[in-house]
């Protein structure tokens, strides 16, 4: 084993050097944005660190807004100023509406059958159009408000239950155990938490996202793919594809038997009318509906989790904000004791809170990455077709030239008086992204984490158990990834107020 492992490594560091004589003889007489020094056969990987959004940042803040990487030899251009982002995303948003789709996200999305990574095209269009009239539209949002309420009360009574017995609780668990039950009723018709034959959510979400993000050496160096092999990634996510499958397989059998019956049909449900039905517009084979029903599921349960749990960070680290906001839903919401989806609409004072949150926190910080379909032209250099894009929304809405010198404190007052919404057309601010690929699912994202967040605040005075410096204030540390939520578990006391 030794050996063989020897010699891949002397035979790509010969291929490579080649590589890098050859590219040097027959460089194009082209204008590249610039780029790091970079090592031979990763290029910039190592660069990378645990925190890609950090990392990225400290390097544009070296080389520019608009960096020419190499992961491998895949060009990838890194965007972080939101002058940059607007060219991208508005300006020639059509060429930029494609993703990369690596092996490991093929293999996930059944080869872009799903929406993600769907090339950018008609099936694209109908997918979409599909989970938006099914699922994500305003007027499916407030229909699920009963599910909803049924599921933030049970959160509600396990919250009462520790206030009473002075216990505390891991909320980051109980806050995503909550999201994906809501997500299993609204999408699959019934919580399969605690079931046998049921998947670990938090796990597979998360394998999913390292499988779309910066994914493995071998994904951008074909020659060290062999490294998947022995890290045992390829096995693992092999193992998470299979279970997820079968766990949908369930839930499929489950619907086949009764669509027909229901008077309220759920999403599983009106995806099997759909590809019964011969003269759809939409033609889906059930591998198709295994990985939309996958991503509509799962995608929304890490985002929207995280934007909570970091809603519930900064709040206990900063009191007066926490104060101003209970007194705000105390004097909006006075009858009952859960806070509805209509009620917070009247809550300012909650808006900016949220805002202010998936500013310093947006769940994705890169976003989902795009690619390049057509040679093109931005800020003077010439991009060409198929290199890859991240734009790093994290640096962007942490820049100081846009929102001062205050820019990475929690300052929630900042968006009073901006219009800016979630929809991407202010380039400032895009933690939902923008153009074409924009998230389809703003409106049950932002409902679930207001309406989460307000019953939290309204019901309970918050605390953390005092460390042995008597720090009583959560800590800010991120878990690594793409998706960025807590490293830590938030282990806090509530008590009834
Ligand atoms: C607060 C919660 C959420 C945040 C912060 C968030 C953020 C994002 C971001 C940044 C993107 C990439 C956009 C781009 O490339 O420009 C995205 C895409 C996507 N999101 Fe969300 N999301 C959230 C909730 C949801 C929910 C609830 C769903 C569905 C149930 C959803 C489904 C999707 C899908 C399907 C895409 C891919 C769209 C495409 O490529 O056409 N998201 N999301």
């Amino acid at each position: 084993m030794e050996m063989m492992i020897l010699i891949s490594l002397c035979l790509t560091t010969f291929l490579t050097i080649l590589l890098f004589f050859k590219s040097l003889l027959k460089r194009p007489n082209s204008n590249l944005p610039p780029s790091p020094w970079r090592l031979p056969v990763i290029g910039n990987l190592h660069q990378l660190s645990l925190h890609p959004h950090r990392a990225l940042s400290s390097l544009s803040a070296r080389h520019g807004p608009l960096m020419l990487l190499r992961f491998g030899r895949v060009p990838v251009l890194i965007v972080s100023s939101a002058d940059v982002a607007h060219d991208v995303m508005k300006t020639h948003d059509l060429k930029f509406a494609n993703r990369p789709i690596t092996k490991s996200a093929h293999k996930i999305s059944n080869g872009g059958r799903d929406l993600v990574f769907a090339p950018y095209g008609e099936y694209w269009r109908n997918v979409k159009s599909l989970c938006t009239i099914h699922l994500l539209s305003n007027k499916m949002v407030q229909s699920s408000e009963k599910r909803r309420e049924e599921e933030i009360t049970l959160l509600m009574e396990t919250l009462e239950e520790a206030s009473l017995s002075s216990s505390s609780v891991n909320l980051s668990k109980l806050i995503t155990n909550m999201v994906s039950d809501i997500m299993g009723k609204v999408v699959l018709g019934k919580k399969y938490s605690g079931e046998e034959g049921t998947i670990d959510v938090k796990t597979i979400t998360k394998s999913f996202l390292d499988a779309v993000g910066l994914s493995p050496v071998g994904e951008y160096i074909p020659s060290l793919a062999w490294i998947g092999k022995i890290t045992g990634s390829d096995g693992k996510l092999e193992k998470i594809t299979k279970q997820f499958g079968d766990f949908i397989e369930k839930v499929l059998q489950e619907h086949e038997d009764t669509t027909a019956d229901k008077e309220t049909p759920d999403f599983v449900d009106m995806l099997l009318t759909i590809q019964r039905d011969e003269t759809a517009q939409c033609q889906l084979d059930k591998s198709d509906l295994e990985v939309i029903i996958f991503e509509m599921f799962l995608g929304s349960t890490t985002t929207t989790s995280a934007v909570i749990e970091w809603a519930m960070t900064r709040l206990m680290r900063n009191p007066e904000c926490l104060k101003k906001l209970q007194d705000e839903i105390r004097s909006v919401s006075k009858m009952n004791s859960y806070v509805s989806g209509k009620e917070v609409e009247n809550m300012n004072y909650l808006k900016a809170v949220i805002k202010e949150v998936l500013r310093l926190h947006p769940p994705l910080p890169l976003l989902v990455p795009r690619l390049l379909s057509e040679d093109v032209k931005l800020k003077g250099y010439d991009i060409t077709a198929g290199t890859q894009v991240i734009i790093n929304a994290w640096a962007i809405q942490r820049d100081t030239a846009t929102w001062g010198s205050d820019a990475q404190e929690f300052r929630p007052e900042r968006h009073f008086d901006s219009t800016w919404d979630f929809v991407g057309r202010n380039f400032k601010y895009i933690p939902f992204g923008a153009g074409r690929r924009l998230c389809p699912g703003i409106g049950l994202g932002s409902v679930m984490a207001s309406v989460t967040l307000a019953n939290l605040v309204k019901r309970f005075d918050w605390r953390v158990e005092d460390g042995p410096s008597g720090y009583d204030k959560p800590d800010l540390v991120e878990g690594a990834g793409i998706d960025v939520c807590r490293k830590f578990p938030l282990v806090v006391f509530p008590s009834s107020a």
